[in-house]
């Protein structure tokens, strides 16, 4: 089965966890706690004809909890989606940073992305609307298609949206990898004692 890896990259609070759990389980999380390294989550959906399995990684927003995100995460991602909350301004500036740390792991412009304004449905504000508008130039600069959405909202449509039509456009491109087996779960950050001992191992194995 065709695996395709979707990095979810943004802000802490921006709705990360709840936009991939809405789009995996149908559901809006009751409680979420901060992302420590990456969440896996997946949901296999049906292509023209063809099962893909879309495996959802769900990074940390907060730099404390990024320090597993080491170079390997990015190395077989196949798309990119970049999350700011629509009512919280900071996480919308901080947009060129997530794309310049993608920049830096080589993933290119190549690479499909979208760009994702979540919490639509508590965006009242005239200061919001102004933000869109921005966002939408973001996104056209950089050519990525931009959607608004909730993850907490009644209309399940609008986040299936994003991740079907990032799946559709995957597949016609082609040249998509076929991966190993499936992983779920969460990579967390080791501690100083998994550190210590994987050295030990390290300096064993070439002895
Ligand atoms: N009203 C509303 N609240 C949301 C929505 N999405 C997320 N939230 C809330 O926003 C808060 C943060 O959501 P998370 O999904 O944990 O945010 P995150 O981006 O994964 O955060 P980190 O793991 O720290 O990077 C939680 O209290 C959610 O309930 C949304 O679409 N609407």
């Amino acid at each position: 089965q065709t695996h395709l890896i979707v990095i979810v990259l943004g802000d802490s609070g921006v709705g990360k966890t709840c936009l991939t759990h809405r789009f995996c389980t149908g559901t809006f999380p009751g409680k979420t706690e901060a992302t420590i390294g990456v969440d896996f989550r997946e949901r296999v959906v049906e292509v023209e004809g063809e099962k893909l399995k879309l495996q959802l990684w769900d990074t940390a927003g907060q730099e404390r909890f990024r320090k597993s995100m080491v170079q390997h995460y990015y190395r077989d991602v196949h798309a990119i989606v970049f999350v700011y909350d629509v009512t919280n301004t900071t996480s919308f500036r901080s947009l060129p940073v997530w794309m310049e740390e993608c920049r830096q792991h080589s993933l290119g412009q190549d690479v499909p992305r979208v760009l994702v304004g979540n919490k639509v449905d508590l965006a009242t504000s005239v200061a919001s609307s102004t933000t869109l508008e921005q966002a939408r130039r973001l996104a056209d600069v950089h050519g990525m298609p931009f959607y608004v959405c909730s993850a907490k909202g009644d209309d399940k449509k609008q986040v299936d949206t994003i991740f079907m039509t990032l799946a559709q456009r995957l597949k016609r491109q082609g040249g998509l990898r076929r991966k190993g087996p499936s992983v779920s779960g969460s990579f967390k950050l080791p501690s100083k004692d998994d550190e210590r001992e994987r050295n030990w191992r390290c300096v064993s194995s070439r002895a």
